[in-house]
């Protein structure tokens, strides 16, 4: 019995035998949807993850990865990987921030919690900051939270208010940041006409400018820490659209890199540098890619790069980031409790866990993916001496376009190496291509980054066959499978020049499960009888391909096994 009497025990399952070697491989943003030019998997020559589909109903489907099934607000919200690979590892679907944070703000609860009662200390004599993701992507952050908050605050004494921005082009289409900007710049001057004196400060690309993530880059913090903190940017404009019309005219520009730009007053003074006595809060919800701004506006001793002036602030975040450092310490609302995750029961039964991932450069990094987030965000191991982490360092300084086979044939050797060696009962692996270079929205990479991820599939499953292994390949949720912007009926949308909309985002489609492998016991097939499973189902799904049956309120196995 562990703490609280919670037995980590897992039952044996009735049929299935322990000790085969199973493959977890979770191919990033490689979702199923209708075959045309702009679904980059279709187009792709993708042999390996064609002929697991042949293996269908039994050994091949599909599963839900967006919306509701993965605990988010509705089932109009895209998938993405927090909470993708939250539900693939821990088995059950958690409201997760998006939804705590409509909720608290929906009833008030926000305003009446230790988080906001601490920065509200602030009000009376210092600005109150907010920084964070500008767009209606839902994936790290919503615009309709911020103007709620920015409201809500008011409301509630905060008399100087300076916002920090960051524009999307990811998660929302490219060129959508000026109509965001547009509609927060509605709000405030709303806000300075009763008073309060409320302004954009700064601002610039979230993929250059303070959201990097798994600490890829520091740069791209420290070009933020300068812009919102310092007050120091390389461009300088009297208002935020000024700013984003400017740096969008200028050739190739992209609202996902536009560099760090300040705003100044008449006199050429930056509007809103953070300074002592203020309050700062970081708006976006998700975790990944705030900690590093985290631990630059909380540690005292902190090196990654020269902050110049610590300001003396009241800091909370939207939610804490990381439930292990305790990041940050004061938060408006309260994480997700992912607890008794599938990695956590597997090690405490004796299986070793080898979660191969890949570091990337200028952004994303998904080394968190198949660790942090699969764990239940929880960063470190659950025990060191049964589970290794391996990182696989990405090109740097790149956009993934320009080179769109990423290092999947690395990780996939590296994964191969694993289960060779006889070391690992689990070898879990993320491929990032089709999700990383989709993120771009160049089609023609996409569609190599495809290719090679399929190829890397064939690895890690030609290994799997030479060790007598199982298989079970899934995706966290949709993306290179569509690379356009669609109406309801599904046709492409053009822009107004009359050349398509491209789709950076996620999307909604749901993804395949397919299992197999010489170790797979004869009898195991898909069960019929699940009408609409998700990403959540998996979890089960794997503690039986390892011999165990899954903790009573798991989401049930989507596996059955016929006696033969
Ligand atoms: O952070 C990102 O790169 C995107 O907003 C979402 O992508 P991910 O959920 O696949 O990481
Ligand atoms: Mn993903
Ligand atoms: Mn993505």
């Amino acid at each position: 019995m562990g703490r609280s009497g919670l037995s980590w025990t897992l039952p044996d399952h009735p049929k299935l035998p322990k000790g085969k070697p199973v493959a977890v491989v979770v191919l990033d943003g490689w979702g199923e949807a209708n075959a045309d030019q702009y679904n980059c998997i279709h187009v792709a020559q993708t042999p390996v993850m064609d002929s697991l589909k042949n293996g269908a109903p039994e050994k091949w489907r599909l599963v839900k990865a967006h919306g509701t099934a993965v605990g988010l607000p509705s089932d109009d919200d895209m998938g993405n990987s927090e909470v993708g690979h939250n539900a693939l590892g821990a088995g059950r679907i958690f409201a997760q921030g998006a939804k705590l944070v409509d909720q608290a703000l929906a009833s008030g609860k926000i305003y009446e919690g230790d988080g906001f009662n601490y920065i509200k200390e602030s009000f009376e004599n210092g600005t109150l900051h907010l920084i964070g993701l500008l767009s209606d992507g839902g994936v790290h952050s919503r615009l309709d939270q911020l103007q709620l908050l920015l409201k809500g605050a008011s409301e509630r004494g905060a008399k100087r208010i300076r916002v920090h921005i960051l524009t999307d082009g990811r998660d929302v289409l490219d060129g959508s940041s000026v109509g965001f900007v547009e509609t927060l710049e509605n709000d405030l001057s709303e806000l300075r006409g009763k008073g309060v004196d409320a302004q954009i400060a700064s601002g610039g690309g979230r993929m250059y400018v303070t959201m990097d993530r798994y600490e890829n880059d520091w740069d791209v913090v420290k070009r933020g820490w300068d812009a919102q903190v310092l007050g120091e940017a390389p461009y300088k404009f009297k208002s935020a659209l000024e700013a984003v019309k400017t740096l969008r005219a200028q050739p190739n520009a992209n609202d996902q890199y536009l560099p760090p730009f300040v705003i100044v007053d008449d006199s050429g003074k930056p509007v809103g540098p953070v300074l002592d006595g203020d309050a700062v809060v970081t708006i976006n919800f998700r975790a990944d890619r705030m900690v590093m701004l985290a631990k630059a506006l909380e540690y005292a001793d902190f090196d990654k790069f020269d902050r110049v002036r610590v300001p003396k602030i009241r800091y909370a975040g939207m939610l804490q980031y990381d439930g292990e450092l305790k990041l940050p310490s004061i938060y408006l609302v309260s994480p997700p409790e992912i607890d008794r995750t599938s990695g956590e029961y597997l090690v405490k039964n004796g299986i070793r866990t080898f979660a191969c991932r890949q570091s990337c450069v200028i952004e994303t990094v998904k080394f968190g993916h198949v660790t942090f987030f699969w764990n239940g965000n929880r960063s470190g191991y659950f025990d060191e001496s049964k589970e290794e982490y391996v990182e696989v360092p990405s090109d740097s300084g790149i956009t993934f376009n320009v080179a769109p086979k990423m290092k999947a044939l690395e990780i996939a050797e590296k994964a191969r190496d694993a289960l060779l060696s006889g070391k690992f009962d689990q070898v879990r692996v993320n491929l990032p291509n089709g999700d990383m270079v989709g993120h771009t929205g160049d089609i023609e990479a996409t569609v190599v980054a495809c290719k090679v991820a399929d190829e890397a599939v064939k690895i890690i499953l030609d290994a799997v066959e030479q060790v007598g292994g199982i298989y079970l390949v899934t995706a966290d949720h949709g993306n290179a499978e569509d690379m356009v912007k669609r109406n309801k009926s599904g046709k492409p949308l053009l822009d107004k020049n009359g050349g398509i909309q491209i789709l950076t985002s996620h999307t909604l489609q749901p993804v395949p499960v397919a299992i197999g492998g010489p170790g797979l016991h004869p009898g195991v097939k898909f069960r019929t009888d699940i009408q609409t499973p998700g990403l959540a189902n998996v979890a089960a799904t794997v503690m039986n391909l390892h011999g165990f049956e899954a903790p009573s309120d798991y989401e049930t196995t989507l596996i059955e096994v016929a006696d033969n």
